[in-house]
C-alpha cells in the first residue's frame, strides 16, 4: 500500500518510524510519503491561509497550494488515490471503514488546520479521486494529523503480515460487531483475584463460550448500540440465553 500524508506539521509523523508500522515500511509493506503543504507555497511567508468569506472567527486554509499538492501527487500516468480528509463534519470512521481503506492500493490524507480546507478543494479533488470526509468521534482536535496517525494505525495493522498473529484480527473488539472478553495471563491469582476457573479447564468448548456470553454481557452494557446493530444472523440459541 502506497500513503501520502500532506500536513503542515510533518514532524507529527515522526512516530510512522517506530513499532509494527515501521517495521511495515521497512519491509515495504507500506511505502508512505509525508509533505509539507508549505512545499507547494510561493509567497516569502509561505503563506497557507486566509480570512473566511462570510466572516467568522479563524482562518480557512487557501485552496491554492492544496491543489497544487494534490495535483502533484495524482499523476495522469497513475491510478488515482482516495482522498481522505479527516474533518469533524466527516463519516464515522470505524473498523469497516477500516477494512474497506486495508483493501486500497494507494491513500492520499490531506490535513487540515485552522478552521478547515476550502470547500473547493474537496470539490475540485472529487471530480478526479474519490473523496471521503472522515471523523475520529463527536469532538473537535486541532487538526487532522492525530486522526491519520489513528486511521493508519488502525489500516496498517490489517495488512496482510503486518501482525505476527493474525488470529488477533478475529477475536479482538469491533472484529465481529462485539466488545472483546476480559483477558487474562499469569499468575493464575494476582493480590487475592483468581483467573476465571474456566479459562484455566482447557475446554475450548466451555471457554469460546464464555467468552462469547462475556462479550455480549460486556457489549450490551457498554456498547448497547452495536448489539441493535448485529446481524441477527451472526446469533445462535445459546447467544439468546445469554
Ligand atoms: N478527523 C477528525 C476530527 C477533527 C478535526 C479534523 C481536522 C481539522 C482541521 C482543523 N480542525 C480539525 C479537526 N476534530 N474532531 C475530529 N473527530
Amino acid at each position: 500500500m502506497r500513503v501520502d500524508i500532506v500536513s503542515i506539521f510533518p514532524e507529527y509523523f515522526a512516530p510512522l518510524d517506530l513499532s509494527l508500522i515501521g517495521r511495515a515500511r521497512a519491509n515495504g509493506t507500506l511505502r508512505l510519503a509525508v509533505h509539507d503543504l508549505r512545499g507547494w507555497t510561493h509567497d516569502v511567508h509561505r503563506t497557507v491561509d486566509d480570512t473566511p468569506y462570510g466572516g467568522g472567527p479563524g482562518m480557512v486554509m487557501r485552496p491554492e497550494p492544496w491543489g497544487e499538492a494534490l495535483d502533484a501527487l495524482t499523476p495522469a500516468e497513475l491510478p488515482p488515490p482516495r482522498l481522505l480528509v479527516p474533518s469533524p463534519a466527516g463519516v464515522p470512521f470505524t473498523q469497516a471503514l477500516a477494512h474497506e481503506l486495508a483493501a486500497e492500493p494507494h491513500l492520499l490524507f490531506a490535513c487540515g488546520r485552522y478552521e478547515g480546507i476550502d470547500q473547493r478543494v474537496l470539490d475540485h479533488a472529487a471530480t478526479r479521486m474519490p473523496v471521503t470526509e472522515v471523523s475520529l468521534g463527536d469532538y473537535v482536535l486541532f487538526g487532522g494529523e492525530v486522526a491519520v496517525l489513528v486511521i493508519l494505525e488502525a489500516v496498517t495493522r490489517l495488512l496482510p503480515g503486518v501482525l505476527g498473529n493474525a488470529g488477533s484480527l478475529t477475536e479482538e473488539s469491533h472484529a465481529h460487531g462485539l466488545l472483546e472478553a476480559p483477558m487474562y495471563t499469569k499468575p493464575a491469582t494476582w493480590r487475592g483475584l483468581p483467573v476465571p476457573e474456566v479459562l484455566r479447564s482447557g475446554d475450548h468448548g466451555r471457554i469460546a463460550r464464555w467468552r462469547r456470553d462475556e462479550a455480549l454481557v460486556r457489549t450490551g452494557r457498554r456498547r448497547p448500540d452495536m448489539l441493535a446493530g448485529l446481524d441477527p444472523q451472526s446469533l445462535d440459541k445459546r447467544d439468546v440465553a445469554a
